[in-house]
């Protein structure tokens, strides 16, 4: 074999050429009751840039493959980790001015994530299409996630940097796609956010005191957010898009607006919580190792008056969501 040339040796290695008999079949796609979104943390090392987690992220596609090959119907998102927050907070899109050559490296940035995790997939028999929010506008957005099903592929889209309607950049959360996917598709019954953590703790996890899992929240049709026990959070600081609350703001969305359609669910990862939501049935009733996000009509379990979250470190009893961080 003639030595390859430096351009060559720069390329990515290509996708190993599969077996044609390995192809799944494009006739009666699964009904797609579950969207997932893996959290930047089930993936990468966010505190270095552009760096994967090798066995958080071998055990995401692991999940994501064996849900397929069981037969799962389900959409895909998921965030950008170390693959876009540092390029998001140094370029200050969240100002709204970023430059058109900021938005385009960040944009490069999340879209490198989605590449890896689609190859991933593929490689695993799982025929995944990455689809980037950018600049499409939700209605043509999801009409493409639904012809991609139709097809029986799984979408996997993904948190992105986007322009709102009056020009200014802003930032897309995958968490916030969640919310908008989870509208627009009716058959959605159940959205799982899997992250590096076993659910919503009591306290940070960098905290040195003992935090436990909050096992159940409950949302209301307003998605005011009910907790039984206070919680502490935190976000890195160059996290732009509001960490683990911003993920219970999008999980109770999710809830409120199906109207108890919808379950939401945040689990670790690698953990047992993570099947029990993945594969969760009203029926089965509760689950024990990750956060179950339910519906319940307000007026129901008393509680304080809501109020704004962004003026409570400590939070318990019944609170109303922050304002959408998406501008579409
Ligand atoms: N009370 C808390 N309970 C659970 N996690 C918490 C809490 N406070 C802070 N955290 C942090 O929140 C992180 C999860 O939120 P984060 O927004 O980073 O999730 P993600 O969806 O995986 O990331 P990304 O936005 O990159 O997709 C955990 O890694 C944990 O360190
Ligand atoms: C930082 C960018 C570009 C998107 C953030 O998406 P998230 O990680 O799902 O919150």
């Amino acid at each position: 074999m003639p030595p390859s040339t430096q351009s060559e040796q720069l390329a990515p290695p290509p996708l190993p050429l599969l077996p044609v008999t390995q192809q799944p079949p494009t006739s009666s796609p699964p009904p797609v009751e579950l969207i997932v979104k893996l959290g930047g943390s089930a993936l990468t090392n966010k505190q270095k840039r552009a760096t994967l987690d090798a066995p958080r992220f071998e055990a995401s596609i692991q999940l994501m493959s064996t849900l397929y090959h069981a037969g799962v119907g389900f959409i895909l998102v998921h965030g950008a980790g170390s693959f876009g927050h540092m390029e998001a907070t140094h370029y200050q899109i969240r100002n709204g001015k970023a430059t058109p050559l900021a938005m385009s490296a960040t944009h490069a940035a999340v879209t490198q994530l989605n590449s890896t995790i689609v190859t991933a997939l593929i490689q695993r028999g799982v025929p995944a299409v990455g689809v980037s929010p950018l600049l499409v506008p939700t209605r043509v957005r999801n009409e493409f996630v639904a012809t991609l099903l139709d097809r029986a592929h799984i979408p996997v889209l993904h948190g992105d940097i986007c322009y709102g309607a009056d020009g200014r950049t802003a930032i897309l959360s995958g968490d916030t796609l969640v919310s908008t996917l989870c509208a627009a598709f009716d058959c959605v019954r159940r959205v799982v956010f899997l992250c590096d953590v076993p659910g919503l703790l009591s306290r940070p996890p960098s905290q040195s005191q003992p935090a436990h899992l909050v096992r159940r929240v409950l949302v209301n049709e307003r998605g005011d957010v009910k907790l039984d026990t206070e919680i502490q959070t935190t976000q890195a600081a160059h996290d732009v898009s509001g960490g683990i609350m911003a993920k219970l703001m999008a999980a109770a969305k999710s809830v409120a607006q199906g109207g108890g359609r919808v379950t939401a669910f945040i689990a670790g990862v690698s953990s047992e919580g993570a099947q029990q939501a993945l594969l969760w049935r009203p029926e089965r009733g509760m689950t024990s190792s990750c956060t179950r996000i339910s519906y319940e009509i307000a007026g129901g379990g008393g509680g304080n008056e809501p109020e704004s979250s962004a003026s409570m470190p400590r939070r318990r009893g019944w609170f109303r969501a922050a304002r959408d961080d998406a501008l579409r």
